[in-house]
Parts: C-alpha cells; structure tokens; sequence
C-alpha cells in the first residue's frame, strides 16, 4: 500500500477508541451507570457531573496517548479523604466495562483501558 508511510506505524489507544468524542460518549455513559450504582454512587453524591466528566475526559485521552493536557489533580491526591476499597474499584471497573461492551469497544482496546485502569488501582485505594 503505497499509502502506508503517511500513516502513524501503530495508532494510539486513544486513536483506536475513536477520539475525543466517542470517549465523551463513553465518559457520559459511564455516568449514567454510576449514578445508577447502589455499591458506589454515594461517593459521588456532591460531584458536579459536567466538570468531572471533563476532567476524567482529560485523564483518559492524555493516559491513553491523545492530545489533551489533563489539569486535576494525580491520582493518589484526587482520591484522598475517600478511604476508596477494593470493592468500589472493583464496582467501577465492572461498570466501565459494561459500557466498553455497550459500544462495542474491540476486546483489544477493552483489554488495554482495563490494564491501565487496573495499574492506578494502589495509587486510588485505601487512603
Ligand atoms: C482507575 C480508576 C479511577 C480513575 C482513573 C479515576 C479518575 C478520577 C479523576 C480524573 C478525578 C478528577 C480529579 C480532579 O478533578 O482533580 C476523580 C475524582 C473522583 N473520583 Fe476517581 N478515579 C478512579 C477510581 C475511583 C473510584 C473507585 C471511586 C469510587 C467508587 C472514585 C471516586 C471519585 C470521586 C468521588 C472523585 C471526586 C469527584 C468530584 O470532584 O466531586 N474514583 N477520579
């Protein structure tokens, strides 16, 4: 293919998810799912949806190799005071991959947001 040079060798994760707008979409249905979660969303009760989504929008695009600068705060501080368990990570990985699956996120790219989702797992919990 005549074509291949002009092409990155191996697209970003975040390339392969489709971008800024489908992880706005994934982030918006994560919500919902969240908001709906009766094992986690207290923890979310005074969060301000539209400016966190932003934020986790930031996160994730930068984290999975996009063009955006993420401004909150790392990991372990955003999480601080919240004595997070492995229950609630777990409820919230269950949930993200529920909507990974709802559209139809490639067993690749699931595999690769759940790995990296799974690495900040000690920098979140416990503290
Ligand atoms: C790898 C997993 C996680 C990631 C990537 C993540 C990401 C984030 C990000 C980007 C923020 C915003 C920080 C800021 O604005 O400075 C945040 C805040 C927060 N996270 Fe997480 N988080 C994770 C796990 C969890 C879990 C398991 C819970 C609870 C079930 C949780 C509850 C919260 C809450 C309550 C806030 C504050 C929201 C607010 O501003 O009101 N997070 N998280």
């Amino acid at each position: 293919c005549t074509g291949a040079a002009a092409q990155s060798a191996s697209p970003s994760l975040y390339e392969r998810l489709g971008g800024r707008d489908a992880l706005g979409a994934v982030v918006g249905e994560l919500w919902t799912v969240v908001a709906a979660d009766a094992r986690i969303n207290r923890h979310f009760a005074h969060t301000r949806p539209d400016a966190f989504a932003g934020q986790l929008v930031d996160f994730l695009c930068q984290a999975s190799g996009g063009p955006c600068r993420y401004k909150g705060q790392d990991m372990h501080s955003a999480h601080t005071g919240m004595q997070l368990t492995d229950g609630d990570f777990n409820a919230l990985a269950e949930d993200t991959a529920l909507v990974l699956d709802r559209f139809k996120v490639p067993a690749r790219e699931k595999g690769e947001v759940m790995n990296m989702l799974g690495g900040l797992r000690p920098a979140v919990l416990g503290h």
